[in-house]
Parts: structure tokens; C-alpha cells; sequence
């Protein structure tokens, strides 16, 4: 949640006047940004920079490259701007004519930031919240199709507006007769700013309407409601403005003229009505959500069956032999037997019996999914859709109760969660360092160094690495752990050996590096 400053108020008024201004093509706070991982297919760059990309974004999650849709919009809004300027009828021939041209620049200027103003919140929600699904781009099509068709409008808006403000120096750019025609351009105006606002406030809905399945953390939420909020009061402003051009009697002049324009200041609140939308957010999500002082960890693989549950219980020992409350989580497990308790999950069962204190097996593994498969597949079969959100309220409860909480993902890192939910999406919203299980057999070293790269690419941290020798008949296990020491960029926490059947406690000398790694994260 945001601090409240005494400089707050300050920063209400600039804020608005930033907006207003369309001056603020980025965040007027920074909050921390989670969002799923890119789809490679669809980015211009063909999925190549995904590590600079990740880095240029700059924040972990933010999306690098631009989808077609998100170039489609940007050429469209260029285009809108480049309208504007080649309006200006015709070359000057004479220093009056380019006098005269050089007027018209006041309400370029204002033109050109109120488009560019809708086009930075565009490319801002686009960055961090598109998923490029129907709705999205429908709505982004709808925000271009209505920039373009009120490009001139806007302009002549803002023509008559400064040539008033100027007394008349600037030039009006058409000529009016009667109140009628000014009640009809601030209609047309005002029609064009709601548009352009409801869309974008549509934008936002989506996101909101996601928000669990996007895994968006509180303080994420409760900007997605502070963006919501400016929109829906530009909407709200410019729906005022219409209806006063449509019912302000016709026979009250200066009420006619000046009401739809003077309804327009109220857009300098729009800094305090963000910040106030976002701190209610941002309170009622504190009320729901304890802070949380648990450290933890995610525990990945290089593959399914390559040690994640034996490392991840003898790490809970591990952790318990510090003297730590330690607790283990399997937030989706796909192989569940029907139990008189319901579905259980051997993974999740193992955790939970190594977990101290015991918590609730539905908190441990709150998708229990019976098919042994991938987890989408899984959900599927089982008509149900994984959804981040039952999985942060119960992280929430675990962590309440512990230090430290375990816990461990389903197959490798790229094996979706869910359909649209990959471990990179649990890791930011959980805000956990990952530990890479590798197991130790031929062909680890390509599993383990794409594994680093990927975890890496998605902005996400590597606390470690794990060796567990799953293969009883690798011969070149230590050379192999030498390999990978000097491939890897983070550092080797511990290895497993063979040790089939062994008890998981008797292990968990060999995690103790791990352990305090983990523990040291508080
Ligand atoms: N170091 C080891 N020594 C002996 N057996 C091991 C070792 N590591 C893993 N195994 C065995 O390999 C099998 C798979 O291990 P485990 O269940 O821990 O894998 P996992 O990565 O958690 O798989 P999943 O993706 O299904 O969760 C188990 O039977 C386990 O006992
Ligand atoms: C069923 C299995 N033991 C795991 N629980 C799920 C493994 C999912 C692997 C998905 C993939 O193919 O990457
Ligand atoms: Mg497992």
C-alpha cells in the first residue's frame, strides 16, 4: 500500500493537472507490477529479446516487445496525430499567412496531448495488463475507431477554445451562429471525451474482472481501481457537460455557453479522486490480507519426477531444524486418489505431514485435481479452471501461521498451472525467490541451464539449485555437478543422493545451505 505523505495533497493537484495535461504517460505512483508471462507468439520480436526485454521493461513481469495489436494502435494514434497537422490548410506564402498558421499551434498543442495522453494510458494498460483476448481487443479497436473519427472535432474544440481564451487573437477556427452551434460542439466534443474515457475505463474493467486469474497482488489491485477511477470520472465529467449542452434552456445565453465549458474544471480533481480510490483500495485489502513476514520459496524442476517433493519435505526439516515454523504448499496437484476426507494428493500429503505447525489440508493444496497429468488437462477433465486466487487466500493463511513456507510447483517451470497461469505468475504474486531441483541424469545440463534462462527472462529470482540424483546409473554425476556449478549463476544449495525410499528428515543435513538461504529472505 501507498504511504500517506504529507506532500500527498501536492501530489493530488499535480496529478490532476499531469492527467489533464496529458503529461503523465507513465504511472503517477510506482507500485510494483505483476503480470502473466508473455505469449512468445505473439510479439513482434519473435520471442528473441525476451531477457532484454524483461530487463528494458524494467520492472519484474512488465511485458517487453509489442503484440500486433498493441503496433496496430500505436500506428493508428500516429496516424490521428498526423491528421491533425496536415488539417492546417496550406503552405504559407507570406509572413502573415504564417502568422496566421503559427495560431493554430496553441490548439495543436492541446489536440496533440489529449491524444497523446489516451494513447499513454493505452500503451501503459497494455504493457502490464493485455492479454490480447476478444474483449481486449475490441475495446482497444473502439478506443482507435473513436480517436480517428473525433480527431477533427477535437480540434476545432480546442480552436474556438483558445481563440476565446485569447479574446479573439487567435483565430476562430468557424464560425458560429447562435448558442445552438456552441451547445452542438461541446456535444460532439463531449460525446468524443466520454467515448475515448469509457473505453479506457473498459480496459481496466477487464483487468479487474481477471484480476485473480492474473494473480494481481493488493497493491496492483488497488492501482487497476485508481485507473478505473480517473476514467470513470473523465466519463463522468464529459457526460455532465452533455447533458447540460442538450437541456440548459435555450432562451439562458450565457448558461447555454458556459455551463458545458465551466463543467470541464472538475476534470482537476481527477488527482484527488485517484488517490482516493486507490487508498480505499489499498485499505480494504490491507483489512483482508495480514501483512505477511513468512519467508519462502518456490520449488521448480527440471522436469516432473525429478526430486521437487523430496527436496521440498526434506527442506521443511531442514528449516524446522533451524527452529523455524515451516510449512509446505502444492497449490495445484494433478493426481489425486478420492480419500473418505476427499481428494488427496501423495505430494501435498507428504508436505503437509513435514509441516510444522499442521495446517489445514485444503490451505496446502487448494486445487486437488485427479487426473495424473498436466494441470490444464487435469482442470479440464475435472471442470474446473485453476484460478490464482483461492491459492494467494490460502498462502496467506499458511503464512500467517509459519516463518517460512515451501512451496512446490507442478512438473518443470514452463508447465502451465493452469490455463493461462504459469509458476512465473505464482512466483511474482506470491513475491517468492525460486529453487531449481535439477535432476541429475543425462541431459540435465541443457534441462537446467533453459530452466535458469527462462526463470531469468521472466524476472523472476534463482535463490539456487538443488542435485538430486534421481538416476542410480549415472556414472558421471559429480563431473556433472561440476558442469552445472560452473554453468549455472546461482549457487549449488545442496545435493540429494540416491536414496531411494529414504526417509526425507534423514536428508535434510544435506539442504542446510538451502535452508538458510530461504530463511535469510525474511
Ligand atoms: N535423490 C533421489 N533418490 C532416489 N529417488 C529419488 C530421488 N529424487 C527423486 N527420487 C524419486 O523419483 C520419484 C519422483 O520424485 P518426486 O516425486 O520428488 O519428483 P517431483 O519432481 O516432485 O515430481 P512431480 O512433478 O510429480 O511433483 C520418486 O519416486 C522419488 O522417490
Ligand atoms: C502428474 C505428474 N506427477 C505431475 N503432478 C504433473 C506434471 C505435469 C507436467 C506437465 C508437462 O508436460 O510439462
Ligand atoms: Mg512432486
Amino acid at each position: 500500500m501507498r504511504s500517506r505523505s504529507p506532500c500527498s495533497r501536492a501530489r493530488a493537484w499535480s496529478a490532476s493537472w499531469a492527467y489533464c495535461c496529458g503529461l503523465s504517460p507513465l504511472r503517477l505512483c510506482d507500485v510494483n507490477m505483476r503480470r502473466s508471462l508473455p505469449r512468445r507468439s505473439d510479439r513482434l520480436d519473435g520471442g528473441q529479446g525476451m531477457a532484454e526485454s524483461a530487463q528494458a521493461a524494467g520492472r519484474p513481469g512488465e511485458r517487453g516487445g509489442a503484440t500486433r495489436l498493441e503496433a496496430f494502435v500505436d500506428a493508428a494514434f500516429a496516424f490521428a496525430v498526423t491528421l491533425l497537422v496536415i488539417s492546417v490548410d496550406a503552405i504559407p506564402d507570406s509572413t502573415a499567412a504564417l502568422v496566421a498558421a503559427l495560431k493554430s499551434i496553441p490548439a495543436f498543442a492541446a489536440c496533440f496531448a489529449m491524444i497523446a495522453m489516451f494513447w499513454a494510458s493505452h500503451a501503459r494498460w497494455s504493457r502490464r495488463h493485455n492479454r490480447d483476448g476478444v474483449a481486449d481487443v475490441v475495446l482497444s479497436l473502439t478506443l482507435v475507431f473513436t480517436v480517428l473519427v473525433y480527431v477533427y472535432p477535437l480540434r476545432l474544440q480546442f480552436g474556438v477554445f483558445f481563440a476565446w481564451a485569447s479574446g479573439g487573437w487567435l483565430p476562430y477556427p468557424m464560425a458560429f451562429d447562435g448558442t445552438a452551434d456552441v451547445s452542438f460542439m461541446f456535444l460532439v466534443y463531449g460525446l468524443a471525451f466520454a467515448s475515448m474515457s469509457l473505453c479506457m475505463a473498459a480496459l481496466y474493467g477487464q483487468t479487474w474482472r481477471n484480476r485473480g486469474r492474473l494473480g494481481l497482488d493488493a497493491a496492483t489491485r488497488a492501482e487497476v481501481v485508481g485507473e478505473l477511477a480517473i476514467f470513470g470520472w473523465f466519463t463522468a465529467v464529459a457526460t455532465a457537460s452533455v447533458v447540460a449542452a442538450l437541456t440548459t434552456p435555450a432562451d439562458d445565453t450565457s448558461l447555454r455557453v458556459g455551463l458545458p465549458g465551466m463543467l470541464y474544471a472538475l476534470l482537476g480533481l481527477t488527482g484527488p479522486v485517484n488517490l482516493l480510490a486507490v487508498r480505499r483500495a489499498g485499505a480494504a485489502a490491507a483489512v483482508r490480507r495480514a501483512p505477511v513476514a513468512a519467508a519462502g520459496v518456490l520449488v521448480t524442476g527440471t522436469d516432473t519426477g525429478v526430486g521437487k517433493s523430496l527436496c521440498s519435505v526434506a527442506l521443511l526439516h531442514a528449516l524446522r531444524a533451524q527452529g523455524l515454523r515451516a510449512v509446505g504448499m502444492k497449490p495445484v496437484a494433478a493426481g489425486c486418489e478420492p480419500t473418505a476426507d476427499g481428494l488427496r494428493n501423495e505430494d501435498a500429503v507428504a508436505l503437509l505431514q513435514a509441516s510444522a505447525p499442521r495446517p489445514s489440508y485444503a490451505d496446502v493444496n487448494p486445487w486437488a485435481l485427479p487426473e495424473p497429468t498436466a494441470p490444464q488437462l487435469a482442470a479440464r477433465a475435472a471442470g474446473v479452471r485453476v484460478e490464482l486466487a483461492p491459492v494467494l487466500a490460502a498462502h496467506a493463511r499458511l503464512a500467517a501461521n509459519a516463518d517460512v513456507v515451501v512451496v512446490e510447483g507442478a512438473g518443470g517451470w514452463l508447465s502451465p498451472l493452469g490455463d493461462g497461469i504459469e509458476h512465473a505468475d505464482l512466483a511474482r504474486a506470491l513475491q517468492l525467490p525460486v529453487l531449481l531441483v535439477v535432476g541429475l541424469r543425462l541431459g540435465c545440463l541443457s534441462h537446467a541451464r533453459l530452466s535458469v534462462q527462462s526463470i531469468e527472462a521472466d524476472g523472476c529470482r534463482l535463490i539456487g539449485w538443488v542435485g538430486s540424483a534421481v538416476d542410480p546409473a549415472f556414472e558421471r554425476r559429480d563431473d556433472y555437478l561440476d558442469l552445472l556449478r560452473a554453468a549455472l549463476p546461482a549457487p549449488c544449495l545442496g545435493v540429494l543422493p540416491h536414496a531411494p525410499a529414504a526417509d526425507p528428515a534423514l536428508l535434510a543435513s544435506n539442504l542446510a545451505p538451502a535452508a538458510s538461504a530461504i530463511a535469510g529472505t525474511r
